[in-house]
């Protein structure tokens, strides 16, 4: 039998080297592609961060460490009583006794389980607030993100970083680091505990290590890409589906049902493909785990049994039936936890990847930041001048080529020209919606760089072309949350910009409620509340890019009534795409591919007979025989 005894000290003696060897492979990360604006990160760097989350709710931590010393504690000691408890069965000990022991183990087993259960609910609600800080933190963030940056972001990536990922990130407050340590620990004591009670059997468990940090490994690896590929699919399909449920009336109105259902199915096929693998991989890990730890107790039962048949261990140590269910459970114990961490640091690595794409948006530095030394706008006068602006949204390709113009205040001003001419990129930078490249523009003599930007914004209402309602009732589309403002308050400002005529023959005036983009409204209806939206925030300059949208006459004439009022509020710029509704503007300016060609009174403009003239003409010929044709 002696001649066992230097193979098996090898073979513990290399499982004691993997075992230190898989926590290594664990640590070190594979290298990733940088993807556009996500950057990789050490996995130290991301945990330093997490933790920076996790510190308020250090106490909490601190509670849970110590309940988890009671669970360590039961798996280490209960086998040690069942395996007393079975040498007073064989040993025929007195009833007393055994109960005595039966009794203790149900105590310990119950006190763990209480712990276990403190623990679980601890974690979870610390977890769940801790992800609900970060995501916080991460909407926070993209509210700050200038156009240009959000332009740039899909939106279905950014539900996916608030939502999936931050859930990825969850599980590690609420069950990874927790079991992790607890397994870690487990195995350690476990270790210890086996050695103290048979040091030749303990060495006969370890020979079966290397097998597992093999497995591990080459587990480690398929397991990371299978991760990886899922957490792509999911982004890919989020974004997919944000578009397309967005855009779901233009597939209907061209017929592209199936078209866009193939894609849909493409991907939604390829999500589940993804999520096989992930399955199919741990599939495999499992099983293989599974037979290592048969092979073991097998090796127990034959060796431990023919040890104790024979009245010594086979190297020699005295061996009691006690200690073979007492191993016999320690071994169970044992590989439980090893399996355990190789899964959980798999899901520790996903966790990361979560946090490493979340940490890339919150990295991302706001392009509109205000300048150090800028200045927070009062009372203004509504004097604007663009000094030679060019502004490109693409290195090279000028949108706006030296615009320069003068507006006084309380002027209203007009642009005109043919689409894409940079008409609505004047006013997205004159609110500071993009950093313009070259030249200046001043309000009331001051450069917009070095005014605070919210109090910049604070000054203007923009009215755009596109009238965004959220979900909610006309009143809080109106208000937009800010408080104070009175019903009476809010039917004054409908009634200035003719609004309130369609909110009183509705069934719950104010209170209607308004679905997703108010999509139960007619585009006339959304384009008054949007002017009722501007004016109850009082602001000195008003922006407004005319809705291209086919308007009723009626809401036309409502709309033209209500902007010429709005002209006495303030300074006013509007981009006009119906040249009846400019008229009266004290000035018109005249783009062309970003450059000014004329501008003047619309008697002037008619006089010179340029541009402005034949656009004009254009449209007056175009509505006369639009009359003629209404009128057939
Ligand atoms: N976010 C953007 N990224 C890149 N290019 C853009 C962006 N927005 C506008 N452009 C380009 O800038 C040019 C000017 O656009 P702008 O919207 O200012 O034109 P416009 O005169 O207001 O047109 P329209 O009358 O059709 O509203 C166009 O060629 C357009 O393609």
């Amino acid at each position: 039998m002696h001649n066992y005894y230097p193979i098996l000290w090898v073979g513990a003696i290399i499982g004691v080297i993997s075992t230190l060897l898989i926590v290594a492979a664990f640590v070190v990360k594979d290298g990733e592609k940088e993807t556009g604006f996500e950057r990789n990160m050490k996995d130290s760097e991301i945990m330093q961060r997490l933790m920076d989350y996790a510190k308020p709710f250090y106490r909490q931590f601190i509670v849970v460490g110590f309940l988890m010393l009671f669970s360590i504690a039961y798996d280490i000691i209960s086998p040690l009583i069942v395996g007393k408890i079975e040498e007073l069965v064989v040993g025929k000990f007195a009833l007393n006794t055994l109960f005595l022991w039966v009794a203790g183990y149900a105590a310990i087993l119950l006190v763990s389980m209480a712990c276990t259960y403190f623990q679980a609910v601890i974690l979870q609600k610390t977890g769940q607030k801790i992800i609900s800080n970060m995501r916080e933190d991460l909407f926070v963030h993209i509210e700050r993100l200038s156009h240009e940056q959000l332009n740039e972001i899909p939106v279905g990536k950014l539900v996916t970083r608030t939502t999936n990922d931050t859930n990825a990130i969850s599980l590690m407050f609420t069950n990874l680091l927790v079991n992790l340590l607890k397994n870690f620990f487990v195995i350690i004591g476990i270790l210890i505990a086996m050695l103290f009670l048979n040091y030749e059997l303990t060495l006969m468990v370890l020979c079966f290590v290397p097998f597992i940090v093999l497995f591990s490994i080459i587990f480690r690896k398929f397991s990371r890409r299978a991760h990886r590929k899922v957490k792509d699919c999911t982004t890919d399909i989020n974004t997919y589906l944000s578009e397309n449920l967005s855009g779901m009336k233009i597939t209907q109105i061209f017929n592209r049902e199936d078209a866009k259902m193939r894609e849909f199915t493409d991907k939604s096929n390829a999500l589940g493909r993804a999520q096989q693998e992930q399955i199919f991989v741990f599939g495999i890990f499992r099983p293989l785990v599974y037979m290592l730890y048969i092979s073991s107790v097998l090796c127990l039962l034959y060796l431990g049994g023919k040890g104790y048949l024979e009245g010594t261990s086979f190297l020699g140590q005295t061996l009691t039936s006690g200690m073979i269910v007492s191993f016999y459970m320690y071994i169970s114990k044992f590989f439980n936890p090893i399996q355990n961490l190789a899964e959980q640091f798999n899901w520790l690595q996903s966790a990361f990847a979560s946090a490493e794409k979340v940490f890339s948006i919150l990295d991302l530095e706001p392009k509109m930041q205000d300048a150090p030394d800028a200045i927070e706008l009062t009372g203004i006068r509504g004097e604007i001048e663009f000094r030679g602006v060019w502004f490109s949204y693409i290195p090279d390709e000028w949108v706006l080529k030296g615009v320069s113009f003068h507006v006084n205040p309380k002027e209203t001003i007009a642009f005109v020209g043919s689409t894409g001419s940079g008409k609505s990129t004047i006013l997205s930078l004159i609110c500071r919606n993009y950093e313009f490249q070259k030249g200046e523009i001043l309000i009331d003599g001051i450069d917009i760089r070095k005014i605070k930007i919210d109090s910049l914004r604070k000054k203007f209402g923009q009215m755009l072309q596109d009238v965004f309602l959220f979900s909610g009732t006309i009143r809080s589309n109106i208000i937009l949350r800010e408080e104070g403002i009175s019903d009476e308050e809010i039917m004054d400002v409908c009634h200035y910009v003719n609004a309130d005529q369609f909110i009183n023959k509705l069934d719950h005036g104010l209170d209607e409620p308004v679905r997703e983009r108010g999509n139960n409204f007619s585009a006339g209806q959304r384009q008054l509340l949007s002017f009722a939206r501007t004016i109850i925030h009082k602001p000195s300059i008003m922006i407004l890019d005319e809705a291209t949208a086919n308007i009723d006459t009626e809401t036309e004439l409502l709309i033209q009534d209500s902007m010429e009022k709005m002209k006495n509020i303030g300074t006013m710029l509007i981009v006009a795409h119906r040249l009846s509704t400019i008229q009266h503007a004290d000035e018109i300016i005249v783009l062309s591919h970003g450059k000014i060609v004329e501008h003047g009174t619309h008697q002037e403009l008619l006089a010179a007979q340029g541009r402005y003239y034949q656009l004009y003409t254009l449209q007056y010929h175009r509505e006369q025989s639009e009359k003629q044709r209404g009128r057939k």
